[in-house]
């Protein structure tokens, strides 16, 4: 049986009078990049913050890893192995680069507030480590270099990478990026894909919500597309932007193939 990392079902969620999410659901293969497409305000960044625990869905069941889990306190998200970025940079602007991912770390670590305060042998040595794995981390994103420098002080493609490196120093069984290609220029763009098709390589599974098309169509194993809520088409990049409804929901209206005119994939309208 293929290993599934994330299997979600029937998930909706409801605020006030809009439905933003119905019935969606979804299953991520180990090692897959997994895009989650939609216009603006289809429902993307709400499933994200279903899954990571930041809203209470209305319904919906969640496995992980085999497990049943329950998305609650972001915290505990984070422990049992779903880590993310955020659409607006999430860093802790004053402290370094190496801070911040030090920060990811401590979700694994173990000597404690006591350990901390004492300044135990134990805490010392988890210290030490925490802070190699860090600087490895920041090394594997491309931002080694900028380790001790604030996080304010980083441009926004390296900030958009720090972010990544604090995911990764959780060690997750899925890493959920929630557009990290938004305000990336063409050139820091190549290198994002880069680091994400390295991601991968190295056996990580990621979830993906991006507005570039093109990158997603160009990355994912597998696609999921929301429009108002619903899911409207799952499957490869390649049938998923052939698929009717994907390119009327991308144009606002139907586009009938008639030979040279046919409608365009949608990786080719934007
Ligand atoms: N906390 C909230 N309270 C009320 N409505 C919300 C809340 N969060 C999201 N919504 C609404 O739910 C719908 C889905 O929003 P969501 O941000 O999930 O869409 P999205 O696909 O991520 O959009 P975008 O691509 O613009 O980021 C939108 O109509 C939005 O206004």
């Amino acid at each position: 049986m293929a290993d599934v990392v994330l299997r979600v079902a029937g998930i909706s969620k409801r605020f006030g009078g809009l439905q933003a999410l119905s019935d969606v659901g979804l299953t991520i293969q180990r090692g897959q990049v997994y895009g989650l497409i939609g216009p603006n305000g289809a429902g993307k960044t709400t499933f994200f913050n279903v899954i990571t625990g930041l809203y209470t869905p209305d319904a919906g069941s969640f496995e992980l890893a085999g497990h049943a889990y329950k998305p609650t306190a972001v915290h505990d998200v984070a422990r049992a192995g779903i880590a993310r970025t955020f659409q607006n940079i999430r860093l802790f602007a004053d402290m370094t680069a190496l801070e911040n991912v030090m920060v990811g770390r401590h979700v694994r670590t173990h000597s404690g507030l006591i350990g901390a305060i004492l300044r135990t042998r134990t805490f010392k040595e988890e210290e030490a480590a925490i802070a190699r794995r860090a600087q490895e981390l920041l090394d594997y994103v491309g931002i080694g270099r900028l380790a001790e420098y604030k996080a304010r002080t980083l441009s926004y493609g390296d900030q958009r990478r720090l972010e990544i490196a604090r995911a990764l120093a959780t060690d997750p069984q899925l890493i959920a990026l929630d557009e990290p290609a938004a305000g990336m220029n063409s050139t820091e763009k190549v290198v994002l894909r880069e680091l994400i098709d390295r991601i991968r390589k190295d056996g990580r599974t990621i979830l993906l919500i991006e507005h570039d098309v093109k990158l997603v169509m160009g990355l994912c194993d597998r696609v999921t597309v929301l429009d108002y809520g619903k899911q409207i088409a799952e499957g490869s990049p390649y049938d998923v932007q052939r698929n009717e409804k994907v390119i009327e929901a991308y144009l606002g209206h139907s586009h009938k193939p008639t030979g040279e005119t046919a409608a365009a994939p949608v990786g080719e309208q934007r």
